[in-house]
């Protein structure tokens, strides 16, 4: 019987894509899925490459499909279903065998199923996957988290089929147990910025400037041959032009203004906090979206809340560009430190370089910026901060003023924007020698007796507050 060099289970948006990938590169997948009913159609309709693709419908047969040590790897939702066909395959499999997860997974989840399933002398890995259907399919960016054998043992099997960048294949081992789910959730965590940021400057031209949805859209195509090229942009311009069949109006006028999540912006958040970091941005973009899903309340605020009064105009296409390039470095340099602070905490020894390389491409992140920033990390920027790095500087000391600009006329004009006056606030906390928190202190020992310390002497010391 033919044997499948990895199994894929999973045949969703992102397992179907990745097992046609390995396919196509002569990698032999056995392929399975909860719904039985979707394998066949799906094998039939790979044409060719379902030569290499081995259906089974149960676990035992899945399995006995596999070359031994067998990879099994799971495309499905975090969670309690993960930990459920964890029960069912775990007795199926021998020690030497390996489990990957290259689902998006909360990180502690994935520590502790590393426990587990090593505890069996099975190997764990916990595998971000970036790039959506069409990255799975043609080569995505990929971030391994894992023991150094089981990267050895995967590497032959994920580098044809990573994407490349100048030949460089997007993918690497990231470090132990859950670096890898970590990084893609900070990778995520800055997705969600980086497109709240895009959503709001779409909200000022709409809104503030009367912009009609295919103008904006016409925007950010032009955009995306200049400093803002990147994935995302060229999504926003898609997603822009596309016109309802049915009202042959704009599609994203009828789409209703309620983002979805899933989990991996707020886990980046609440790992941020946990580390005692900001990731104002990334938080921005989560809570918008929580603000976007309590419709009724925002519907009813709109008639009851005292309005907003236009004053000034919307700064030109060009200062909004400038303004969306800060806040796209703001929040990238944010998610860098989440990952440095994680890396010490956690002893992974990240190469942050070496994450934003294998960001270039692939991944829903890839951008022209991002060669620029992994060049900066390489050189160990000061006290390892991207926004001290001479190349971000550079671009931060020509962009910030616009972001000042933008976000100064959208709190005139009353039209939100939490991410970009976010990544502002936090660009001019960084700026301050001399900050504000000495009062912080002070307001802390008046009522707690929490002490201070001194510009002038070493020591702690309370005031005599009266
Ligand atoms: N879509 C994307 O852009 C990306 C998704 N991911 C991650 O990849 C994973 C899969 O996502 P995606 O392919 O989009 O999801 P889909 O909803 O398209 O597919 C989900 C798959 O999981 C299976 N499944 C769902 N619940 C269970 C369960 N309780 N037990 C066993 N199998 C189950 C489904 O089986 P059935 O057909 O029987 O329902 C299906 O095969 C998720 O962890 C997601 O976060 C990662 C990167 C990008
Ligand atoms: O991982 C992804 C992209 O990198 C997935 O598309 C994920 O679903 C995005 O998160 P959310 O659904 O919360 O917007």
């Amino acid at each position: 019987m033919k044997t499948a060099q990895i199994g894929i289970y999973g045949l969703g948006t992102m397992g179907r894509a990745l097992a046609l990938n390995l396919a196509e590169h002569g990698i032999v997948t056995a392929v399975a899925n909860r719904e039985t009913d979707w394998i066949d159609p799906f094998v039939e309709g790979a044409s060719h490459l379902g030569e290499n693709l081995l259906p089974a419908y149960d676990l035992e047969s899945f399995v006995k499909r596999l070359d031994t040590p067998r990879t099994v790897l799971f495309m499905i939702p975090s969670g309690p279903p993960l930990d459920v066909m964890l029960d069912h395959v775990l007795p199926l499999l021998d020690a030497g065998d390996m489990v990957v997860d290259a689902g998006n997974a909360d990180f502690n989840e994935t520590v502790r199923r590393s426990a587990r399933v090593q505890a069996l002398g099975i190997d764990y890995v916990g595998m971000g996957v970036s790039g959506g259907a069409r990255g799975a399919r043609h080569g995505p960016s990929m971030m391994v988290g894992g023991d150094d054998h089981s990267w050895t043992r995967l590497a032959p099997v994920l580098c044809p089929i990573a994407a490349r960048f100048e030949g460089d294949p997007c993918v690497a081992h990231m470090g132990p147990d859950g670096a890898g789910h970590f990084v893609k959730t900070v990778h995520n965590g800055i997705e969600y910025a980086d497109m709240q940021m895009i959503a709001e400057i779409y909200g000022l031209l709409r809104d503030g400037g009367g912009w009609d949805a295919p103008a904006i859209g016409q925007l950010f195509r032009a955009w995306s041959g200049g400093p803002l090229a990147s994935f995302l942009v060229d999504v926003t311009a898609i997603a822009l032009a596309a016109m309802d069949e049915e009202t042959h109006q704009p599609l994203v006028d009828v789409i209703l203004d309620k983002a979805g999540q899933k989990g991996t912006g707020r886990w980046s958040v609440i790992e941020a906090l946990k580390l005692g970091q900001s990731a104002s941005t990334i938080e921005g973009a989560v809570g918008a979206r929580a603000w976007s899903a309590a419709l009724d309340v925002r519907r009813t605020a709109a008639d009851v809340l005292p309005g907003t009064s236009v004053v000034g105009g919307l700064p030109g296409a060009h200062v909004l560009e400038r303004a969306l390039l800060a806040g796209r470095i703001l929040s990238h340099a944010q998610g860098f430190d989440i990952l440095r602070a994680a890396s010490q905490e956690h002893a992974w020894d990240l190469d942050l370089a070496r994450i934003a390389e294998i960001w270039r491409a692939g991944c829903i992140l890839r951008s022209d910026l991002l060669s620029d920033i992994a060049k900066s990390l390489a050189a160990d920027p000061p006290q390892g901060q991207l926004v001290l790095a001479p190349g971000m500087v550079a671009l931060l000391d020509q962009s910030v003023p616009a972001l000042r600009q933008v976000v100064g006329a959208a709190v005139q004009t009353g039209l939100p924007v939490p991410a970009l006056s976010a990544a502002l606030a936090w660009y001019d906390s960084l700026r301050q020698a001399r900050g504000n928190a000495n009062l912080i202190q002070a307001q802390r020992d008046v009522f707690g007796s929490h002490g201070f310390e001194r510009i002038d002497k070493t020591g702690r010391f309370n005031g005599e507050w009266g």
